[in-house]
């Protein structure tokens, strides 16, 4: 039986009176790859921000590897978790933003050895090994006394997956990680990604605008639209016969007859 490593039971999001994800279930299995497509403003993005902690919910309950994440049990009740356990749950998951958010004055090592040094107490020496790494994984081993400024989007962005990955999570969180690249960037951070899921065992959630990208590297397709999963399968059915209208009209706007 596969073990689910990310679960929502019910989990509804408002922004004030917009109800952003509407008594959402969803789960994902351990090192499945899951892509979430759909249009703007149904919630993809808060469904990464959510598990990264970065937004509170106001209803249901979320569990990471078996543990809730946004409560603690107490005396046998769930009770709002405290910012130790949350801090606790951050460590499994790293994740990918569409601006990519390095600091903008550190170099590209030190963007990567700072929270193994200062969240995991690594030594600088261990840090520095984890750094070479990485950025050997993403194709920039002699990048790292640049400066973020001094390499292209597609750099930065590789760069902050080495990051990512320098805290060893088991769950990738990727962000829409190519709209803000141009377009003849956007291939050489999908490459890496592609790569990352082929050579690594990591359990994978990716919002994405690439539907190519998604058919290619998913094993199940989520279609969202008003906080809530409209439709779901493996990328052959989801992109080639979509069930619900609602899929087929927002795929007819991004895929050719042909998809290249
Ligand atoms: N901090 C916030 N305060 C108020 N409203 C917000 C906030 N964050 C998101 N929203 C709103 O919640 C809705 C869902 O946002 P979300 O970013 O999850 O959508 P999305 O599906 O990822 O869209 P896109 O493809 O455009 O990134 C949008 O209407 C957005 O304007």
């Amino acid at each position: 039986m596969t073990q689910d490593i990310i679960r929502f039971d019910r989990v509804t999001k408002k922004f004030g009176e917009l109800t952003v994800l509407d008594a959402l279930d969803f789960s994902v299995a351990k090192g499945e790859k899951v892509t979430i497509i759909g249009p703007s403003g149904s919630g993809k993005s808060t469904v990464l921000r959510i598990l990264m902690t970065l937004e509170t919910i106001d209803d249901g309950v979320i569990h990471v590897a078996g543990k809730p994440l946004w409560h603690e049990e107490r005396d046998g009740r769930l009770v709002p978790a405290g910012e130790d356990h949350l801090r606790a749950m951050r460590k499994e998951m790293g994740m990918v933003f569409q601006q990519f958010n390095l600091f903008p004055h550190m170099t590209v090592r030190r963007n990567i050895t700072e929270a193994p040094v200062h969240v995991l107490g690594l030594d600088k020496e261990q840090a520095n090994r984890r750094a070479e790494e990485y950025l050997e994984l993403v194709g920039l081993s002699d990048q790292a006394d640049k400066f973020p400024s001094q390499l292209s989007g597609g750099q930065q962005q590789r760069v902050a997956i080495a990051r990512a990955l320098a805290m060893r999570p088991n769950i990738m969180l990727f962000d829409e990680p190519t709209s803000a690249l141009d377009p003849e960037l956007v291939g050489e951070v999908l490459n890496v990604i592609q790569r990352l899921s082929n050579e690594h065992d990591l359990t994978m959630l990716l919002v994405t605008h690439e539907m190519q990208f998604a058919k290619q590297i998913s094993d199940r397709v989520c279609f969202f639209d008003k906080g809530r999963i409209v439709e779901q399968g493996p990328p052959e059915q989801v992109f080639s016969t979509p069930r619900e209208a609602r899929t087929q009209e927002f795929l007819k706007g991004f895929l050719s007859p042909e998809p290249h």
